[in-house]
């Protein structure tokens, strides 16, 4: 039971746009899509959604085909927000969640379930226009999950939001997970993927380069990270063998290594010079990775 991206290419004209992709997703899961702009998650999910055709390559559910005419399945945040200014928030809803079959008493429960859970029960009776666009967003979310779609891709779910709704959302799409929902997302916010993800790839010129489970990226990747809190100069630190990077910060230094060895020997070789408040060693981040697999600093 997953959605299976065999082989899938997508040029235009002459830009491959997705270049052989294999991936797993299996169903429950909440997969991350990293990448830099254009490196081809949005047309990755396009396809997926049967919005383009793949140009070589199949996309299966549980092993079939697709069938978009089923439309309670998928449920799709797109990257291009988009809803009808004019009309009230309820009467958006109605109009969307009648197109995906819904009767109205159920897209009322549900709209209602879902604003308040939101903090914004009174925008039922609002128009779009009059709410911010971030406000807008989440009304977009509900529009993308009202009708417990299983599989929901949400491109870039999380930006333009405020850090509460961040939160917020961040929440709800942990519901959703729990509930079964087999959920897919972009987003340029490592940390994001980080904290929600069992499993992501990272998309670099159309190609994943990156791909597994969060653990396995980080066990795989090797290097590890060391924070030194330490009354005493460590900018010698930078030259000890072993160490890949060293960033002075307010109150120490923090160092990538290459492998954990790295750490107790410079423990050992501190140790008697000085007062050493903390010495911690940590996984790297999905930052590390990226900026070394990407070859570029990202944020
Ligand atoms: N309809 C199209 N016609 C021509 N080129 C396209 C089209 N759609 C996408 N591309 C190109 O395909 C590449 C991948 O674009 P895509 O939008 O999938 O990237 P992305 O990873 O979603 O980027 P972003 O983070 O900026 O949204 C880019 O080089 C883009 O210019």
């Amino acid at each position: 039971m997953a959605l299976q991206l065999e082989h899938v290419t997508k040029r235009f004209g002459a830009v491959t746009a997705v270049n052989d992709v294999t991936l797993t997703i299996p169903e429950g899961n909440l997969f991350g899509f990293l990448g830099a702009n254009g490196a081809g998650k949005t047309t990755t999910f396009r396809m997926i959604l049967g919005l383009l055709e793949p140009t070589e390559g199949t996309i299966t559910w549980n092993s079939e085909k697709i069938d978009y005419s089923k439309s309670h399945l998928i449920g799709y945040l797109p990257e291009e927000r988009g809803l009808y200014p004019k009309l009230k928030v309820k009467e958006q809803l109605i109009y969307l969640g009648r197109l995906r079959s819904l009767d109205k008493a159920t897209i009322m429960k549900e709209m209602e379930a879902w604003l308040e859970r939101f903090n914004v029960p009174e925008y039922a009776e609002k128009r779009v226009e009059e709410l911010s666009k971030g406000n807008q967003q989440k009304i977009q979310f509900i529009a993308a999950v009202l009708h417990k779609p299983k599989l929901l891709i949400l491109d870039e779910p999380f930006s333009g939001l405020d850090p509460v709704n961040v939160e917020l959302l961040k929440e709800a799409v942990i519901d959703l997970k729990n509930n079964g929902t087999t959920i897919v997302f972009s987003s340029h916010r490592m940390e994001h993927v980080e904290e929600l993800c069992e499993h992501l790839c990272i998309m670099h010129h159309g190609r994943p380069i990156v791909y597994g489970s969060l653990k396995e990226v980080k066990r795989s990747f090797g290097k590890k990270n060391i924070i030194i809190h330490a009354d005493m100069p460590l900018d010698e630190l930078a030259e000890f063998p072993g160490v890949v990077k060293m960033k002075r910060t307010a109150e120490g230094v923090h160092l990538q290594i290459e492998n954990e060895d790295v750490s107790q020997k410079i423990l050992s070789h501190i140790a008697t010079k000085g007062f050493i408040r903390k010495f911690a060693l940590e996984e790297p981040s999905l930052n590390d990775i990226f900026i070394e697999k990407v070859g570029a600093a990202y944020e």
